[in-house]
């Protein structure tokens, strides 16, 4: 079994402790209205036994000519009443405790998603289908709700019908008892089914939801039309929603054929047993409200029996798929949090001895023995071509993941060692592929420090030296523009603006920026979508910015590093050669050979 079939799986142990975690939830959501339910169910499960009986009363007093009926009539008529109105009084308090669950239950899976602080497990793909799993099942606790009641109805007006029943004729009972039972067993069996065919299609389901993205979404939209690619993408849409049709319908198909079986056997069985009742009353071996009686008990027991046998099946197939959101909830988290103290306030450095990393078994090596020492203080440069791990080594010193083999070490204590929410609270940077947020540009900054949001001064100090204040206070809102054509944010129905890529990166540098005192300063090509000018004028600020601060800088721009007081060159998955600018130059090995192709690529301009 490969490690992603194992992770998919759901055993019976997981299904008893969603039973468990699910009734826990409904519970903290509101005991009262949970109890007031229960016994509203099990008033309107026993109100039909009630009518029935009272029915079998009035029948016969009536063919006898003995007895008070007005008392019964009476009676009668309440039982009419509760039989009427507690269903729609329950089907209110479902709905109200099925909302309350679903918001407790939501709230507890993203804080749940916070407790993975790492990526390790959030990339794994198994883990986005139980996370989407989780997410539905959220939305459908009032399913739960629906199972528990009615299993309690069904049970109710079950043994309340049989033991009428059993009063009449003990044989007939176990006749419509044994009819039923295959019909619970095949209900349970398709339960099980379904939620195996559902967790199976939930692949097909996010394939499709992502070609749906593609072509419903703005980002895709200029390349999907400049291509032609959109009826491909199309195509591929429906393969996957084919897959998940035909998943279904086979699912489908063999319900009918077990159920459809399941009610000629209950019709032949509720045949015979008409066929004995009158049979037996022309007889005299039963009176006109006994067969009143039998006639109510075995539709009660048919129809108390299919109540239960559908709500165990759908509460056991909802309680599977409540499984994903349990094993989400309850997942460790994929980095140790660190036994020890929190980050302390960088004095010495950071150190990679020796780190070997992969992102997963399955993966090859990206870094095979980095030893690299970014001193306290100094401006360190890491350079290589594509895919020599640069973005890795950095998702690394975040703590994103632990290295595969080997150490990294902040003043001597091991990263795993500080819990990972104090090493970042420590660090800045700017990302690669960093977020673009479809918020005001003030948010876009905000969001790099929190405590600055409301502050005004330091957001624009921010963009001022990431070099976008202007751009910004030229909007139409000034820093209160929404960043965004997608939806409207708080009371503003103005159309938001759009900005341009090298904007954007404008605003994520000033979101690291704003993000003021940090020990360690990472900048992953902060100036790859700027145009020359600025790209100049950006770097000059961020020379400024790192001067005699402990930073790394990752850039394919050889002259934006070139004044770093070390520079690391990294290939095949190590560092190939360490130095200063003049120093890897007079060395003339790979870093003197790319900084005068580009150099000669800029000198080549007529
Ligand atoms: N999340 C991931 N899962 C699996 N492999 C990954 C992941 N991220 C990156 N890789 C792989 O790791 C290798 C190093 O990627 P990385 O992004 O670190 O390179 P880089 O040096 O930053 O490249 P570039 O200069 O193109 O930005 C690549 O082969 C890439 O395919």
């Amino acid at each position: 079994m490969t490690v992603r079939e194992a992770d998919r799986r759901i055993g019976a142990g997981q299904v008893r402790a969603a039973g468990a975690a699910a009734a826990g939830l409904l519970w903290r959501s509101g005991p009262a209205r949970l109890t007031g339910l229960l016994v509203m169910t099990a008033a309107a499960a026993t109100a039909p036994i009630a009518t029935a009986w009272l029915t079998k009363l009035v029948l016969d007093r009536l063919v006898s000519r003995t007895g008070a009926v007005g008392g019964l009539a009476v009676a009668l008529a309440f039982a009419g009443l509760a039989v009427a109105a507690l269903p729609v009084v329950a089907h209110f308090v479902r709905a109200q405790i099925g909302r309350a669950a679903s918001t407790v239950a939501t709230d507890g899976l993203f804080a749940a998603l916070g407790r993975q602080v790492g990526l390790r497990t959030f990339e794994n793909p198994a883990y986005q289908d139980r996370l989407r799993l989780a997410q539905e099942s959220c939305g459908r606790m009032p399913e739960i709700v629906d199972g528990v009641g009615g299993t309690l109805s069904g049970t109710l007006s079950l043994v309340g019908f049989l033991g009428s029943l059993f009063v009449l004729s003990p044989a007939m009972t176990g006749v419509v008892l044994a009819a039923a039972i295959p019909a619970l067993l095949a209900e349970l069996l398709l339960a099980r089914r379904r939620a195996a065919v559902e967790w199976r299609v939930e692949r097909f389901a996010r394939r499709e939801f992502f070609y749906s993205q593609l072509l419903t979404g703005i980002p895709a939209a200029t390349e999907i039309r400049l291509f032609g690619i959109g009826a491909f993408l199309r195509a591929r849409l429906m393969d996957e929603r084919r897959s998940a049709n035909d998943a279904q319908r086979r699912m489908d198909e063999r319900e009918l054929r077990t159920m459809g079986g399941l009610t000629a056997l209950s019709a032949a069985v509720a045949g015979a047993g008409l066929w004995w009742a009158i049979t037996s009353a022309r007889d005299g071996s039963l009176s006109a409200g006994d067969v009143s009686m039998f006639v109510a008990a075995v539709a009660g027991v048919q129809a108390a029996l299919g109540t239960l046998a559908s709500s165990i099946a759908n509460g056991q197939a909802r309680l599977l798929s409540f499984a994903h959101y349990v094993a989400v909830v309850r997942a460790e988290p994929d980095l140790p949090s660190g036994s020890g103290d929190a980050a302390p306030a960088l004095r010495q450095g950071l150190e990679l001895r020796d780190v070997w990393f992969r992102y997963s078994d399955d993966h090859p090596w990206v870094l095979r023995g980095v030893d690299l020492t970014i001193p306290h203080g100094a401006a360190v440069a890491l350079v290589g071509l594509n895919g020599a791990g640069k973005s890795t080594l950095v998702k690394l010193l975040c703590r994103m993941y632990d290295p595969t083999r080997g150490r990294i070490l902040w003043d001597g204590v091991d990263l795993r060692d500080i819990p990972p929410a104090s090493l970042r609270e420590r660090i800045s940077a700017v990302f690669q592929d960093h977020m673009n947020y479809d918020m005001t540009a003030a948010e876009n900054i905000g969001l790099g420090e929190l405590a600055a949001m409301d502050d005004r001064a330091r957001l624009v100090d921010a963009a001022t030296r990431a070099g976008a204040h202007d751009r910004i206070a030229a909007l139409p809102r000034g820093y209160d523009t929404p960043l965004t054509r997608i939806f409207e944010i708080g009371e503003d129905t103005s159309t938001g603006v759009v900005l341009s890529g090298g904007q954007w990166q404008r605003l994520a540098l000033a979101r690291s920026l704003v993000r003021e005192g940090r020990d360690l300063m990472i900048l992953d090509e902060p100036s790859s979508g700027l145009d020359p000018e600025a790209e100049h004028e950006v770097h000059a600020r961020i020379r400024e910015h790192r001067h005699g601060r402990t930073s790394l800088l990752i850039s394919h721009r050889l002259s934006a590093v070139r004044d770093a007081d070390r520079i690391a060159v990294l290939e095949d998955g190590r560092v190939s050669e360490l130095g200063t600018h003049d120093s890897l130059l007079a060395d003339g090995r790979g870093y003197a050979r790319l900084f005068r192709l580009q150099a000669d690529g800029y000198q080549a301009v007529p």
